[in-house]
């Protein structure tokens, strides 16, 4: 063998650069993950972030309330990934922002294993803000309205501490949220994370489970079905309802903005149980009943967000009301349920 190699000079052109060299992976700058993203809301804001051909988004989820198929678009994409990964065991992995959302979010599935749900609030946000000390990433949880408990203050501002049974059967979820606000807040003062906290009020739109059991959804689903509209007594108590688009603008202004929150993220127009139910029958069905049914422990009375500080900091506010989010909803659920419009 010619030590100078002068014999094995190839007449071959040398061979083009690796396809991925010029591939939009290589171009990203911010690699983000979400937690949850499988779910209602997280799959809408993996949509909004990977419209930004910078961002690269892992999904980490265990489905228990979400699905592969909220994000069957994004399935195979080069800047997404999606790891099936319960968040109460560590990940280990290198990112730039961590959007947390993993939680079970329904009153009814949240009540159905209460330990899980804690653990998820408690050890997944300690592994998130753990994952998040050791590569210095951004981290945003999404806190709740139920933070407020049912609360002796109306509309609820973020100063208010809340009026919370810690032994209900609600407790996994509202305490567990509490907790997982105060290891953000620890995280950051104690290792100087950089954190970010929204407190997320009633959100719907489409992609909700069919059979989510949340009120907007049981209330579509029933009308559309044909079934009476299940009116939990007293029917007087109030939410406000954000519609999913406005909620995903309002998280990534949080995120990218300079502000840690906590701050109310909701739609300030408060409706009762027996309010939402006349228009829901209304636009889908004007010969649909309402049924006054049991409520379950604990529900709260009222419920508005007061977001003069999301207006102010983050010169955010809902710009679509709940007659003009509904049909939209309507309209996925007809799909879903094959019920085409008369
Ligand atoms: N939708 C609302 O009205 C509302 C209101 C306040 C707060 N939030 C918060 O927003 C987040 C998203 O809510 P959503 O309405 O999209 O609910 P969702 O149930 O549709 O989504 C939650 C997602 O988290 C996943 N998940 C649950 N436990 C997990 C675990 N241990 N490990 C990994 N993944 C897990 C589920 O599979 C699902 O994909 C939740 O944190 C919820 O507490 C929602
Ligand atoms: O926004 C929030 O902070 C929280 O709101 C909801 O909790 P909740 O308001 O109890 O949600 P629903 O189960 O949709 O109930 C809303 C109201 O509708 C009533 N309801 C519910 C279902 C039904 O079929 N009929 C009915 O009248 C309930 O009694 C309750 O008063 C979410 O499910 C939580 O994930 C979220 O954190």
């Amino acid at each position: 063998m010619a030590p100078n190699g002068d014999h094995q000079k190839s007449t071959k052109p040398p061979p083009s650069p690796s396809p991925l060299r010029n591939s939009k992976f290589f171009q990203s700058n911010m690699r983000i993950l979400v937690t949850g993203g499988a779910g209602f809301i997280g799959s809408h804001l993996v949509d909004r972030l990977m419209e930004n051909e910078k961002n690269e988004v892992i999904v980490a989820d265990n489905y228990f309330t979400g699905s592969k198929d909220n994000l069957r678009k994004w399935i195979g994409h080069p800047r997404f990934e999606l790891i099936r990964h319960d968040v109460t065991e560590p990940l280990l992995i290198e990112v730039d922002q961590i959007y947390h959302l993993a939680c079970p979010a329904s009153p009814i599935f949240y009540k159905y294993n209460p330990v899980k749900t804690i653990k998820t609030n408690v050890i997944g946000t300690l592994n998130m803000l753990g994952l998040a000390k050791r590569v210095g990433a951004r981290i945003l949880l999404t806190s709740t309205s139920e933070v407020y408990g049912d609360p002796l203050v109306h509309p609820q501002t973020e100063d208010y501490w809340g009026n919370v049974n810690p032994i209900g059967v609600r407790s996994c979820y509202d305490e567990g949220k509490r907790v997982a606000e105060t290891l953000m807040f620890d995280y950051h003062r104690q290792h100087g994370i950089e954190i970010r906290i929204a407190r997320i009020f009633n959100t719907y739109g489409p992609r909700m489970n069919i059979d989510d059991g949340r009120v907007v959804s049981n209330f579509i689903a029933q009308a559309l079905r044909g079934e009476p509209l299940t009116v939990q007594a007293p029917g007087t108590q109030t939410r406000s309802f954000c519609y999913v688009s406005d909620m995903v603008d309002g998280l990534i202004r949080l995120m990218e903005g300079d502000d840690t929150g906590p701050i109310n993220i909701g739609n300030p127009g408060e409706f009762t149980m027996m309010e939402l139910a006349e228009t829901v029958k209304e636009l889908i069905d004007p010969k649909v009943e309402l049924k006054i049914v049991e409520n379950t422990p604990d529900d709260p009375r009222q419920r508005k967000p007061d977001i003069t500080k999301a207006k102010g900091v983050l010169g955010w506010e809902p710009k679509i009301t709940l007659r003009q989010g509904l049909p939209l909803m309507e309209e996925d659920f007809r799909l879903r349920l094959g019920v085409p419009k008369k």
